[in-house]
């Protein structure tokens, strides 16, 4: 077992087929009982073809509300989802419940109106996204909806069904290189839901140069529609800092 683990070993990069898997995405959602998510992405040459995410804790219904404690009091029956893409097919969700695997449905981002009444998506923890400036681009924005906490990239999956608006993660520390297994499969189901994923200047994030987002620093995703407003605000604000 413990050869098979030390196989996990590649170095990433910009050539061949390889698998990243985060079998508990979100350790400290899990430890609280909150949210977590079992995480599978291909990438071919650098670039996410497919990804799966398993979120237990969340609810099957796409269309619940997007709380903080979401799925804390859904039945068996009502809890677990699986976000799925594949590169150019769309995205899907489908019941992950105690008969076993359902149906897939389509899933789509919510376009979002009027700016003022959407909300973020962002860790629980502080020390993974700076909700301070968070706070800040909210204001600039006119939202004024407090920003829903949750762990994992049970995040991507939910703004990839509608559920939520915008995902904000935003850089606590300039030495910190998030990795290719926090993010591919939830980059490849939010696009192929309708949004659009990049670092925080605005740029795709980077799948090809190793185990971490090298070039990259934290990541915005929103509806395609209004992420350039997005960036543009974030920008700003982390201007002034
Ligand atoms: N300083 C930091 N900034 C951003 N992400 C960090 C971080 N330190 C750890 N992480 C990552 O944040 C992930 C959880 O993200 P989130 O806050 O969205 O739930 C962790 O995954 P694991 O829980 O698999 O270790 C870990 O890889
Ligand atoms: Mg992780």
């Amino acid at each position: 077992m413990l050869e098979i683990i030390d196989q996990g070993n590649s170095k990433g990069g910009a050539k061949g087929r390889i698998w990243t898997i985060d079998p508990i995405d979100g350790t400290k959602g899990f430890l609280r009982g909150g949210q977590y998510a079992v995480c599978l992405g291909l990438m071919v040459d650098g670039d996410v073809k497919v990804g799966v995410l398993g979120c237990p804790n969340l609810p099957v219904d796409d269309a619940a509300p997007l709380t903080a404690d979401i799925g804390t009091n859904a039945t068996d029956e009502g809890r677990g989802v699986i976000f799925s893409a594949v590169q150019g097919q769309g995205a899907t969700s489908r019941p992950l419940g105690t008969a076993g695997l359902a149906e897939g449905k389509s899933i789509a981002m919510k376009p979002i109106t009027e700016m003022s009444n959407a909300s973020f998506c962002e860790s629980v923890e502080a020390g993974h996204s700076d909700q301070g400036v968070a706070g800040q681009i909210a204001q600039k924005l006119g939202i004024t909806k407090p920003s829903v906490r949750m762990d994992s990239q049970a995040k991507y999956g939910s703004i990839a069904r509608g559920a939520g608006d915008i995902y904000l993660r935003l850089p606590t520390s300039k030495s910190y290189q998030e990795k290719i297994w926090d993010h591919a499969a939830g980059d490849l189901i939010v696009r192929e839901a309708g949004g659009q994923v990049t670092d925080v200047s605005g740029n795709r994030l980077d799948f090809s140069v190793g185990r971490t987002l090298a070039e990259n620093k934290g990541v915005i995703a929103a509806p395609a529609a209004v992420h350039d407003q997005v960036i543009k605000v974030v920008q700003e604000v982390l201007g002034q800092q």
